[in-house]
């Protein structure tokens, strides 16, 4: 599974905010293929954003990345760890019914997921397994509202076999990336179990440094 494509190719980063952006920026350490942009918060500012970030880089961009922190889904992804996306999933968008959600896909609507480059996506876990960090390739789910209470964390559970984390942005970045043709990937670390909010148990400044751990792979990871 080649990476030759992405030699000589620019590179982009989309995360929601500030402190997240500033810890991509840490893990890259200058290197100068990178261009790491704010998304905003949420599915639709991240399409808007990423679309923009793509048109204005004229074609130079081989491979757009939504990173940031997440919620982890116990036993698939404990806090402090690294989460690549296997398939990046838009996991409540559709409708409910009488028999419960039905996604676009089922509606015939379209599709709610964005296939992630899997090559990419394989070796990045690898190289963050061997550099001893925590890590998993899983699906990484995109939601409009972040997740609660355990009820609809088992939905989502139940919805996406295999389920490892959510964030807000990550479906919005990838599709942006499939409009204009470039391979997409999601790199979350957990700050937060996905279930009954409390806020106060959330490691932020953990997920941050794991984050910016996991940009320092991924820069090795990509060949130049
Ligand atoms: O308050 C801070 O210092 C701070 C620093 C960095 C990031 C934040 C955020 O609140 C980022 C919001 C962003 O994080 C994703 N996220 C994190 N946990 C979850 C979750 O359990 N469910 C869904 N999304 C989550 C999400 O992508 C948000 O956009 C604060």
């Amino acid at each position: 599974m080649s990476l030759a494509k992405y030699v000589g190719r620019r590179i982009l980063i989309m995360t929601a905010v500030e402190a997240e952006r500033e810890a991509v920026l840490r893990g890259l350490d200058g290197d100068e293929r990178f261009d790491v942009r704010l998304a905003g918060v949420g599915p639709a500012f991240a399409a808007a954003s990423t679309a923009a970030a793509l048109a204005a880089a004229g074609g130079s961009c081989g491979l757009v990345v939504s990173a940031g922190i997440a919620g982890g889904f116990p036993s698939r992804a404990e806090i402090g760890s690294l989460v690549v996306s296997s398939r990046i999933v838009a996991a409540d968008l559709g409708a409910e019914t009488p028999d419960g959600f039905a996604s676009v896909d089922a509606l015939g609507f379209g599709s709610a997921e964005a296939q992630p480059d899997e090559a990419l996506a394989q070796q990045l876990v690898q190289a963050l397994e061997a550099a001893g960090l925590r890590a998993a390739c899983g699906p990484i789910l995109t939601v409009s509202t972040a997740t609660g209470t355990a009820q609809t964390a088992a939905l989502l559970a139940e919805r996406v076999p295999g389920a490892a984390a959510e964030g807000m942005e990550g479906y919005g970045v990838a599709v942006a990336a499939r409009q204009f043709g470039v391979p997409a990937l999601e790199l979350r670390a957990v700050s937060n179990a996905v279930g009954p909010r409390d806020r106060a148990a959330w490691r932020i400044p953990d997920a941050l440094l794991a984050l910016a751990d996991g940009m320092a792979i991924l820069k090795e990871v990509l060949p130049r």
